[in-house]
């Protein structure tokens, strides 16, 4: 009997845990995944890469979305549409407040919906948010992992490269970091009633001149420090999920989230 898999990732229908972490690369999801006992690759088809097997214990699904909301939100759904019902994303960003360093975390609070889909799906008014639990799940995570990590309210916008027209200037709204796909993640669930989050991991810094490398040290995600970042990310992000996962249980309460 043939497998039933979903249209666009080629993900099975059935079968997967009901949680999972999402990241843009597909060498990230499995350097990430790699660390799950009893790790397995699920799927591989274009930028979707799907692997599963368990943290501590609790099973879980790392997958990558590629880069940009609009091809990262079909992974959001057909996981969605598979079952998953807790989502936490972990990513790499820039930074957009002094303070905030490379290889630093950033726990996102928000998303701008400047990403390119969700205006396609529903009105700009409605919020992008992340769950409150996930918010205290990966800050708790964070400090008990001794990572340095800011929360805040990340930007998602679809451009990654200036063009010709200027960049709208959020400087006075407090935004914390900027990335492609978060909010598309947050809007859809959202939509469905599913947990979510997000961490993302700095690798450059002042978003407005990503390419100006003498005001802002350039965009490079290939150094150390944020390799080192990277490695601490996919240890929070991992065990916020445990410590959702453990929240559903009801094993957990809020002063175990160190609120
Ligand atoms: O590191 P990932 O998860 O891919 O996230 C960020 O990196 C990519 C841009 O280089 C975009 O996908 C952006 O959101
Ligand atoms: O979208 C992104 C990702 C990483 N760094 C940035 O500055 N922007």
């Amino acid at each position: 009997m043939t497998q039933d898999l979903l249209p666009v990732t080629r993900i099975p229908r059935t079968g997967l845990p009901p949680r999972a972490l999402v990241v843009g690369d597909p060498l990230r999801a499995a350097l990430v995944g790699a660390k799950l006992e009893g790790a397995q690759e699920v799927s591989y088809h274009r930028e979707y890469r799907v692997f599963s097997g368990s943290w501590k214990g609790v099973p879980m699904v790392v997958a990558s979305h590629g880069v940009g909301a609009p091809g990262a939100i079909l992974l959001f759904q057909e996981l969605a549409d598979a079952g998953v019902r807790t989502f936490l994303r972990f990513g790499t960003a820039g930074a957009m407040k002094p303070g905030i360093g490379d290889g630093d975390l950033v726990i996102a609070e928000a998303a701008v919906r400047d990403d390119g889909v969700t205006q396609q799906l529903l009105p700009p008014e409605y919020p992008a948010v992340s769950s409150p639990e996930a918010v205290l799940a990966l800050q708790r995570a964070a400090r008990e992992a001794g990572a340095p990590h800011h929360r805040g309210i990340v930007w998602t916008r679809a451009a990654f490269q200036p063009g010709l027209l200027p960049l709208f200037s959020y400087e006075g709204a407090g935004l914390a970091a900027i990335e492609m796909e978060l909010s598309a993640l947050l809007v859809t669930a959202s939509l469905r009633g599913l947990v979510a989050g997000g961490v993302v991991v700095i690798d450059g810094a002042n978003a407005d001149e990503l390419v100006d490398e003498t005001a802002t040290g350039g965009y490079n995600p290939h150094r150390e420090i944020v390799a080192e970042g990277v490695e601490r990310g996919a240890v929070v992000s991992l065990e916020a999920l445990r410590l959702l996962a453990a929240n559903e249980a009801g094993a957990a309460d809020d002063e175990e989230y160190g609120v």
